[in-house]
């Protein structure tokens, strides 16, 4: 469908097009061809099933689009992402579980590897799932000073799957990572500016948009396939282990979720959610 001056969250009246309107909203500037996702599931924006596959089917049509590049941010006031959905793990069904991992592993090449530069414009707090995306887009900006991100699994008394960890490994290297990870550490924005999580922080939405756009714009100049090849060729050492073990992964995950300790230490943690 194709609409003219909506009102984007910049609060500019844009030319563009509506692509979808429900948990996920995505716009498509036609002068750039950059498109805004915007994730829109309250409370925080966590990661479950269904969520996962409109964002998975999003990006796939994106990618046919031939869209210039892509922001990713959030609709909500304090949270960009929670990560993923604790209650996709918490007494499982395991036929729901495979779907929600097969799911999480395509949603995740599909960003890593986009075809198109993406920017997180990381606009409230990111843990694990959430800023696992972050991580995966080209780009991070991310508004300060209040918000947090990091992967935090081992303080759920979960473990970080060898993908995740990659893909920290490949934005702060391979020292940072471990101490972050082994401590579940969450970083305030400054912390993660200093470290490399991120790339620039902004006081505020409007600005770390604009900085988001200024990113994408720099590849107006740049041919999309030298773009695609350079990305493939500096990312496949991180996508590969996946590629090569997307079964091994998912039934390591379906028995060590199954698991009495870590349904326990899972129990534990969304009680503490909920208090
Ligand atoms: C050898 C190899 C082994 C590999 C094995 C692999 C095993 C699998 C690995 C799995 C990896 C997991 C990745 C994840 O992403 S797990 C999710 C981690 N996320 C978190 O810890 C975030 C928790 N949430 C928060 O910290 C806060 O909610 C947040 C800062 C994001 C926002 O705070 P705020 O005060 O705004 O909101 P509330 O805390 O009041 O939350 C509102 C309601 O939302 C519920 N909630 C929050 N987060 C989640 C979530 N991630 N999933 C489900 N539900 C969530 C929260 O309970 C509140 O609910 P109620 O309104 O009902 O109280």
């Amino acid at each position: 469908m194709l609409r003219r001056y909506i009102l984007l969250n910049t609060n500019k009246f844009v030319n563009c097009r509506h692509v979808s309107q429900s948990m996920l909203q995505s716009t498509v500037d036609e002068k750039s061809g950059i498109a805004t996702v915007t994730m829109n599931k309250p409370p925080v924006n966590s990661l479950n099933l269904e969520f996962l596959d409109e964002i998975n089917t999003q990006l796939n049509k994106l990618q046919k689009d031939k869209i210039r590049g892509m922001i990713l941010t959030s609709g909500l006031q304090k949270v960009f992402c929670a990560g993923l959905d604790i209650t996709e793990f918490y007494n499982p069904n395991p036929d729901r579980l495979a779907k929600f991992w097969t799911v999480l592993q395509d949603t995740w090449l599909s960003l890593y590897m986009a075809s198109f530069p993406t920017v997180a414009v990381i606009n409230g707090h990111s843990p694990a799932g959430g800023c696992l995306f972050a991580m995966s887009c080209d780009y991070r900006v991310m508004v300060g000073p209040k918000y947090t991100i990091g992967l935090n699994e081992t303080k759920l008394g979960i473990v970080a799957p060898k993908w995740f960890q990659d893909t920290m490994v490949a934005v702060i290297g391979q020292r940072k990572a471990e101490v972050s990870l082994t401590t579940g550490k969450m970083y305030t924005t400054d912390e993660a500016l200093q470290v490399g999580l991120i790339d620039e922080s902004l006081p505020d939405a409007d600005s770390a948009l604009k900085k988001g756009t200024q990113f994408l714009n720099n590849f107006q100049r740049i041919s999309p396939w030298a773009f695609k090849m350079t990305k493939d060729i500096s990312r496949q050492p991180t996508v590969q282990w996946l590629i090569d073990n997307k079964q091994k992964d998912l039934d390591f995950v379906l028995k060590f979720m199954q698991s009495p300790d870590v349904q326990k230490s899972l129990g534990l943690y969304l009680q503490s959610l909920k208090k």
